[in-house]
């Protein structure tokens, strides 16, 4: 079904509290002229000096989306407060250092506060130590003895006031306790248009095989809200990439790869800014920054 068809007008702005958990606290207002409701959760558990009511004013003018006026001295763009990042890597973080890139570039108004990996001597942990961004290891595991417990990680999560988790070539399976703790703020890049190829087993290379032995003509990167399931939680973009007669999994992993690198970096933008927007039926949507009545 058609967007728009989803998409009906309400005659007022109506805030509706609606506390998701004990942790978490849920402003949702309904857009003046559309039915579609932002979110935001508010991270009851930050220090009581940085904890404020975010909740959100939607934007849906013009006007508003527009004049984004930038304060750099409180770190916000009209009036939204720059965004905390936690990223999780288990390889090489091409992924994690395009965002860090753009973060730095301003092109995305977040900062990278953390990084969670599985194996801290990965590509990715390296780039972080190299730009000072703090390294933590998740799970504990032979390989990772001083790996943190699900509740240990979200403490320190909370200390770093992270507002969104970021998963980028992470490998293990997000436990409940962290999904119960960021509600609608987990998400993650995977290499294949969901719900094709997805699951357990699939992930790096297994993937790119999988779509070539399967004669598929397109693919390319989903990024989706992620629940306690691999690769089923709501899906908020996607880039079909052609897959062609003679590509190798590595020209086709490549392909879809650049893709990636730009579709990770307009979605995290999107976060940031408080551009998705929830529709009636609980589709995830972005709104476009340059036109704010359309919606991807
Ligand atoms: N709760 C969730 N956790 C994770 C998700 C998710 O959607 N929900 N996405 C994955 C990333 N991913 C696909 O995008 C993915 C990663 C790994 C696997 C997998 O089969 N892993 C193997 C172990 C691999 C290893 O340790 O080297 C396994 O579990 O047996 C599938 C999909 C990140 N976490
Ligand atoms: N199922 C998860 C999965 O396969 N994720 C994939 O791992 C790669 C990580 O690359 P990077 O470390 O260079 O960002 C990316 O292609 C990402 O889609």
């Amino acid at each position: 079904m058609e967007a728009r068809s989803l998409l009906s007008r309400v005659s007022s702005n109506i805030t509706i509290p609606a506390v998701q958990n004990p942790k978490k606290f849920l402003s949702i207002s309904l857009v003046r002229s559309q039915k579609l409701v932002s979110f935001r959760a508010q991270n009851f558990f930050a220090p009581e000096s940085v904890r404020s009511c975010r909740k959100l004013d939607c934007v849906n003018s013009v006007e508003k989306v527009k004049n984004i006026v930038t304060d750099e001295k409180n770190d916000q763009k009209d009036g939204i407060e720059k965004k905390k990042l936690a990223v999780f890597v288990s390889g090489g973080g091409s992924n994690f250092r395009s965002i860090h890139e753009a973060c730095v570039g301003g092109s995305v108004h977040g900062d990278v506060v953390v990084l969670v990996t599985n194996k801290h001597g990965c590509g990715g942990a390296e780039y972080a130590r190299d730009n000072d961004i703090p390294v933590i290891s998740f799970p504990k595991s032979n390989d990772e003895p001083n790996g943190s417990s699900p509740n240990d990680l979200v403490a320190a999560l909370r200390k770093f006031e992270v507002d969104f988790i970021l998963l980028a070539g992470y490998l293990k399976l997000i436990p409940v306790e962290l999904i119960q703790a960021y509600p609608k703020s987990i998400v993650n890049i995977h290499p294949s248009l969901l719900p094709a190829f997805g699951g357990k087993g699939y992930y790096g290379m297994k993937v790119h095989k999988a779509v070539i032995a399967s004669g598929a003509r397109y693919s390319g990167p989903t990024i989706h809200f992620v629940d306690e399931h691999y690769d089923t939680g709501r899906i908020l973009a996607q880039k079909a990439v052609p897959v062609l007669w003679d590509d190798t999994a590595e020209v086709l992993a490549a392909r879809v790869l650049r893709e990636e690198h730009r579709l990770y970096v307009d979605v995290v933008a999107a976060l940031c800014e408080e551009r998705v927007i929830g529709r009636e039926d609980g589709v995830p949507l972005i709104q476009s920054k340059e036109n704010p009545d359309e919606y991807s």
